[in-house]
């Protein structure tokens, strides 16, 4: 099914978005905003490898879409003062894919795989001695001359992102040395990325206005870029070009983001659950055909923010609307799970 352009998506929505992603990415720890925990351990890990010389360990960064995984590959990259080449598990089809990128890597240079829950069986399992050994095993020849054969690496780090660590196999998981989860920002973390992104575009934006962009993200830094880059045209057509508050406000709702941030498809999926499933439980694959949404979809980019707000729970049963979902509704919520409107 054809994903519906969402405004507040977190996925990269173009190949344009994704040149203005580049285009505003820091390439700097100290300029990346939040994440503080992942920042002080990496600076940690980072100083120390370069002092004896090797290579930084193995990293597997998790997260929902949008949250700066990407960008942390590369600013790692940048701090270690080394290559950075990046593939993604859907891309390596064939062992030989991989193995034709591992033996052009230089030393100390990262590899980085985007969606590496993606990976194939057989691509993995060049991957496992890569990592451990530095080494991997090819097949030469077909047939009866066929035979394996050794190949020596040089030291590199893998870099591993995904969306879904639940989906990594546990000897992949295993052979990370660092494992980081990257988690929703705050709203004050936000605006000080809407103001930076702001200065690079050129753009001026009043702090209120920043912080009603950043309040309505999502808790996320790509969805705080594309709000920006939205709000600015309607500030230059109507407003003179400057972001205040009222701008951002009148700017959002008529994108038909709520002042929670949340759009038509986050709207439609707890509506659902209130409307049509008594609040809950429901389970996944009910909700995805109620919506028209793909389940994949559903876990990786639609619940993850509302669990996190506290607008629905995951139980063993299935979802369930929460007070907070009834009380951002205007529904009071009665016994027995029915709910009438005010
Ligand atoms: N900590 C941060 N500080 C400032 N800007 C950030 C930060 N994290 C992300 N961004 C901005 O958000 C954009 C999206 O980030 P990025 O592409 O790294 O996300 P991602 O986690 O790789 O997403 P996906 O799962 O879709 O690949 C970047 O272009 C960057 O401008
Ligand atoms: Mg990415």
């Amino acid at each position: 099914m054809e994903n519906v352009e969402r405004i507040v998506t977190a996925a990269a929505v173009s190949p344009n978005e994704e040149n203005v992603d580049r285009a505003l990415r820091p390439t700097l720890l100290s300029e990346y905003v939040g994440q503080e925990l992942v920042r002080d351990q990496l600076s940690i890990f980072i100083a120390a490898a370069k002092r004896r010389g090797e290579p930084l360990d193995h990293l597997l960064l998790f997260g929902p879409p949008g949250l700066g995984k990407t960008t942390l590959a590369h600013i790692v990259a940048n701090e270690m003062g080394v290559n950075l080449r990046q593939t993604s598990g859907p891309v390596l089809e064939r062992p030989g894919d991989l193995a034709a990128i591992l033996t052009n890597l230089e030393k100390g240079d990262i590899l980085f795989i985007d969606e590496i829950h993606r990976l194939s069986p057989v691509v993995e399992e060049i991957l496992y001695p890569a990592l451990e050994d530095f080494q991997i095993d090819i097949m030469i020849g077909e047939g009866p001359a066929a035979r394996s054969i050794k190949l020596d690496l040089p030291p590199f780090t893998l870099i591993g992102a995904t969306t879904r660590s639940g989906m990594l196999t546990n000897p992949l998981r295993a052979r990370f040395g660092i494992v980081n989860q990257l988690q929703f920002y705050t709203v004050e973390e936000l605006s000080k990325i809407v103001c930076r992104s702001a200065k690079l575009l050129n753009v001026e934006v009043e702090p209120d206005g920043a912080r009603e962009i950043a309040q309505r993200s999502r808790g996320t830094p790509r969805i705080a870029n594309r709000l920006l880059r939205r709000v600015r045209d309607y500030a230059e057509v109507k407003h003179g070009g400057v972001i205040t508050r009222d701008v951002a406000d009148g700017a959002l709702r008529m994108l038909g983001v709520d002042a929670k941030g949340l759009d038509g498809m986050d709207q439609r999926f707890i509506l659902s659950i209130i409307e049509k499933f008594g609040g809950g439980p429901v389970g996944i694959d009910n909700l995805a055909a109620a919506v028209g949404e793909e389940r994949d979809t559903l876990e990786d980019v639609v619940e993850p923010y509302l669990i996190q707000q506290g607008f629905i729970q995951r139980t063993p049963r299935g979802r369930v609307a929460t007070e907070a979902s009834y009380r951002h509704f205007g529904y009071t919520q009665s016994k027995g799970g029915q709910s009438d409107l005010f």
